[in-house]
């Protein structure tokens, strides 16, 4: 065996996942060499979570200074598109990773650009953009972390007609005139929201009977009165079921299962996710390829014999979000050298070092739409599918001081899970213009499980709009 190609760790995929979970392996003085088949960085610095923040926030910035008397007047103009798009350009690193591949070799890493398969037990086979097959091997771990592509309906038509996913949808340089987007979730949600801002004319095609639908039902009623304020139309309860562009690049239609047509210049497919798992050697350590792969709360693999198997990240779908993948890799990381050092007893007990509890009762989300929606641990509707004896207490965002000097006329809503029997909060949502910085408090109330009469001693500042944990507080108590 060539000695240079044995490592303690192989992470097959250099996305924000698969990036840390080296970053903490070599803190941890393991030896490590991550693989990565397009740009390292991954989906979410490319084509998801950077680029569509370039395009959302200047519109959202421009919409809160038209709501500050005073400020109102001063802004005259609309957006430069031009500016937002090159400034898009620029969070996605003009789509060059030598930055993040320069981060990863500063870890000691070794960076190997190319196509990774598993190839039986520990295994990992590269295939390289040269040509050339490179084998690794791992003395301890490899660590699945190939994410997520967008996936596509299979609807007549749909092949030949180039419909935009996350990748088009974050990386366009035209603004389409007429733009469908099918799906409510956060994708359609906050490229609909951003493209509208740019200039097209937007129809929202969501077959369940609201947006954002796991979040609390209020969320999605804030956001969809604001996006048909915007101009959007939001049509909901309808699917497409064909899909027909006669002419590459020409206008096309879509045909709806309510009878209806719609035609575009291009339409966007926010329909959800499927694990790249398809062509990465599941097959030869007996796994079925292209499902989810399914994990331990230490992320291993269990159906693998030997316990080397990882899956971290979007790849498992515990939750399809960057921070929750990173926390899982510092998680994974700390099982992995735990292992390898042959810690007797691994802390993998609720809330332990080397278990991912926050992924079952504290994943923090920020969708930035406009307005913002955040929301972290159970809603009412998961408390009550849970059995928990939880009760929900609502409070208007916008009646308290701090919204009201962040904008005229803010509107915004509040909830909060309280689990009565353990007087603890399991949830809260919020939505509003700039929600997003209100939620890591809520995280915190939710992980630590801090008692609801310590959170009464907790004072927040006057006048911010953190005063809504004092409200929400209050109307507990009553
Ligand atoms: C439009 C959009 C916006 C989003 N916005 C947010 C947001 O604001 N906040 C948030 O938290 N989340 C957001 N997300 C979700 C976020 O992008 C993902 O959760 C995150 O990218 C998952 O990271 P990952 O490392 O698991 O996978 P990925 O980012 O998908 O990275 C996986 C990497 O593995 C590589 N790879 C795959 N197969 C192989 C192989 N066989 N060999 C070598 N390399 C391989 C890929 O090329 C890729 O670089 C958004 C998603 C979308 C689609
Ligand atoms: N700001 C953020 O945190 C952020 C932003 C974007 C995406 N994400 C993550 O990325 C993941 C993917 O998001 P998403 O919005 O693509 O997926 P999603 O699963 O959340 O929503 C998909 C939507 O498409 C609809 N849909 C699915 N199949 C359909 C079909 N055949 N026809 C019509 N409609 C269909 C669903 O009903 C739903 O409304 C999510 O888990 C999300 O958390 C996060």
């Amino acid at each position: 065996m060539d000695g240079m190609d044995l490592f303690d760790v192989i992470v097959l995929g250099a996305g924000p996942v698969g990036e840390n979970l080296v970053d903490r392996a070599r803190a941890a003085g393991l030896s490590a060499a991550v693989v990565e088949s397009e740009l390292a960085g991954g989906e979410c610095s490319y084509w998801a979570c950077m680029p569509s923040k370039a395009l959302l926030r200047p519109a959202a910035a421009l919409d809160e200074a038209r709501q500050v008397p005073g400020v109102a007047g001063a802004v005259t103009g609309s957006l430069d598109v031009s500016a937002v798009l090159a400034t898009r350009d620029s969070f996605a690193a003009q789509w060059d990773d030598s930055g993040q591949v320069d981060w990863i070799d500063s870890t000691g890493a070794e960076f190997v650009r190319g196509h990774g398969r598993l190839d039986g037990p520990r295994r990992v086979v590269v295939e390289t953009p040269e040509g050339v097959r490179r084998t690794l091997t791992a003395r301890h771990a490899v660590a699945v972390c190939t994410g997520s592509a967008a996936a596509l309906p299979d609807l007549p038509g749909i092949d030949g007609a180039e419909p935009w996913t996350n990748r088009r949808g974050t990386s366009a340089e035209q603004v389409p005139g007429r733009l469908a987007v099918v799906g409510g979730g956060p994708v359609g949600v906050e490229l609909a929201t951003a493209w509208q801002s740019l200039g097209s004319e937007v129809t929202m095609l969501v077959r369940d009977d609201g947006l954002l639908s796991r979040m609390e039902p209020f969320v999605g009623e804030e956001v969809h009165r604001a996006l048909s304020d915007a101009g959007t139309e939001v049509r909901l309860g309808v699917s497409v079921t064909e899909v027909r562009r006669p002419q590459p690049d020409g206008e096309m239609t879509l045909t709806l299962d309510d009878g209806g047509r719609l035609v575009c210049d291009e339409v966007l497919f926010a329909t959800g996710r499927r694990p790249r798992t398809d062509d990465i050697g599941l097959e030869t350590v007996d796994l079925q390829p292209g499902g989810w792969l399914e994990t331990d709360d230490t992320l291993r693999v269990g159906e693998v014999s030997g316990g080397w198997l990882y899956a971290v990240g979007d790849v498992n779908h515990r939750a399809l979000l960057t921070h929750q993948g990173k926390y899982q890799a510092r998680i994974a990381a700390a099982a992995i050298v735990a292992r390898a050092q042959g810690v007797p007893l691994l802390e993998d007990d609720r809330w332990g070092a080397h278990a991912a509890t926050a992924d079952h009762d504290a994943v923090p989300q920020v969708v930035f739409s406009h307005p913002e929606a955040a929301s972290v641990g159970l809603t009412a509707r998961e408390a009550e599918q849970r059995g928990v004896n939880a009760r929900a207490v609502d409070f208007d965002l916008g009646s308290v001081a701090g919204a009201a000097v962040h904008a005229d006329g803010y509107r915004g809503r509040a909830r909060m899970i309280v689990d009565e029997d353990r007087q603890v909060v399991v949830g809260v949502t919020f939505v509003g213009p700039g929600v997003a910085e209100l939620l890591h408090a809520a995280s915190i109330a939710v992980a630590a499980e801090v008692p609801i009469e310590r959170l009464w001693h907790a004072v927040p500042a006057f006048p911010t709009m953190s005063e809504i944990w004092l409200r929400l507080l209050e109307t507990y108590r009553g």
